[in-house]
């Protein structure tokens, strides 16, 4: 259950997008009626998965009239040809045209990408029917990268991707406090990078299971922020979903904040996330 958008959110709210694992093909073909066709699904680039599953979960995507964005993670790919095998074998199953182009957690390269920089780089992606490419945003920093160096590589991207008459996207670690999202989207306009955003929400699950996935990515949950989301730190076998959250998002965005959308985290509950939104809608 949710509390209702309001009129702003119900906007915000339009266009969403969704996120699976390659494990989640049977969970997407029982979810899929839930689902507006034409829907970003982005497919992780989990290390407990192979390029089979990934490219598998690409491909069910596109079967059901969705618009898959597969995720490349730079430093779990391990050659070239590696890269250039999973591209070929994205556009056979999946005909994908965007992707979303990732470091990745490994400390050390496992091949030559060092960094999502380096894959745009390659200049591959419109060689495979590529025209939009995806990178990532962290509105609260994140552990492993200073500011500094996020910044840098932000507006590199940018360039690079228009460079290459690519359309670029932000897509945004999830979080819990709107604070420090609306404050990032005003620096991110204010260093002069346009692209549209779309800020990273969870869908409802677990407390437990939200706090864990906080915590691993270095996401903020305070005791504050919690409150303010709605996490019960007393509850922890309940549940949580951004309602609040996306409400206050809603009225916080300005005319200066440009082209903002959603992009919904599943963490395992596709369904309870497609059923949650159609809810939160109406
Ligand atoms: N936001 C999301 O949804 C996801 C984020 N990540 C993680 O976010 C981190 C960065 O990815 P991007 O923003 O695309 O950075 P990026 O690929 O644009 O790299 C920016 C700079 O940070 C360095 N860097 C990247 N990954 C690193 C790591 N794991 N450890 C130490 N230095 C690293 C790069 O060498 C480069 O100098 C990675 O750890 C990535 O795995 C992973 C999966 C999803
Ligand atoms: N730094 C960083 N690294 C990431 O890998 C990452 C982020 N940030 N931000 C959020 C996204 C979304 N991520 C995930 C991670 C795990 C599942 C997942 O479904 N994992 C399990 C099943 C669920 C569970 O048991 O918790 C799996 O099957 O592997 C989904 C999305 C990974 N992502």
């Amino acid at each position: 259950m949710s509390t209702s958008a309001t009129p702003p959110a119900k906007k915000l709210v339009d266009d969403f997008s969704l996120e699976m694992t390659g494990k989640d093909v049977e969970a997407l073909e029982a979810a899929a009626h839930l689902i507006p066709q034409g829907t970003r699904i982005n497919v992780t680039f989990l290390g407990n998965e192979d390029l089979d599953m990934r490219t598998n979960a690409a491909a069910s995507v596109r079967r059901l009239g969705f618009d898959p964005v597969p995720h490349i993670s730079a430093r779990r790919i391990s050659s070239e040809s590696e890269l250039t095998d999973f591209l070929q074998a994205l556009k056979e199953a999946a005909a994908p045209t965007k992707v979303f182009a990732v470091g990745g957690d490994p400390e050390t390269p496992m091949g030559p990408y060092e960094d999502s920089l380096s894959l745009i780089e390659t200049g591959l992606f419109p060689q495979y029917g590529i025209t939009e490419v995806n990178i990532a945003g962290y509105p609260e920093g994140t552990p492993v990268i200073a500011d500094d160096v996020l910044w840098d590589h932000l507006q590199r991207k940018d360039r690079a991707l228009k460079e290459q008459g690519l359309d670029g996207i932000i897509l945004t670690q999830f979080s819990f406090d709107t604070d420090p999202v609306t404050q990032w989207i005003s620096d991110v306009r204010n260093h002069g990078v346009d692209l549209t955003i779309r800020v990273g929400v969870p869908g409802p699950a677990g407390i437990k299971r939200l706090l864990n996935y906080a915590q691993r990515f270095g996401v903020a949950s305070s005791a504050g922020i919690a409150k303010k989301y709605g996490l019960s730190l007393t509850n922890l076998l309940g549940t949580a979903g951004p309602d609040r959250f996306i409400n206050d998002l809603a009225s916080e965005l300005t005319e200066a904040s440009g082209d903002v959308k959603l992009h919904f985290y599943t963490f395992g509950g596709l369904s309870a996330t497609a059923e949650w939104i159609q809810d939160f809608r109406r």
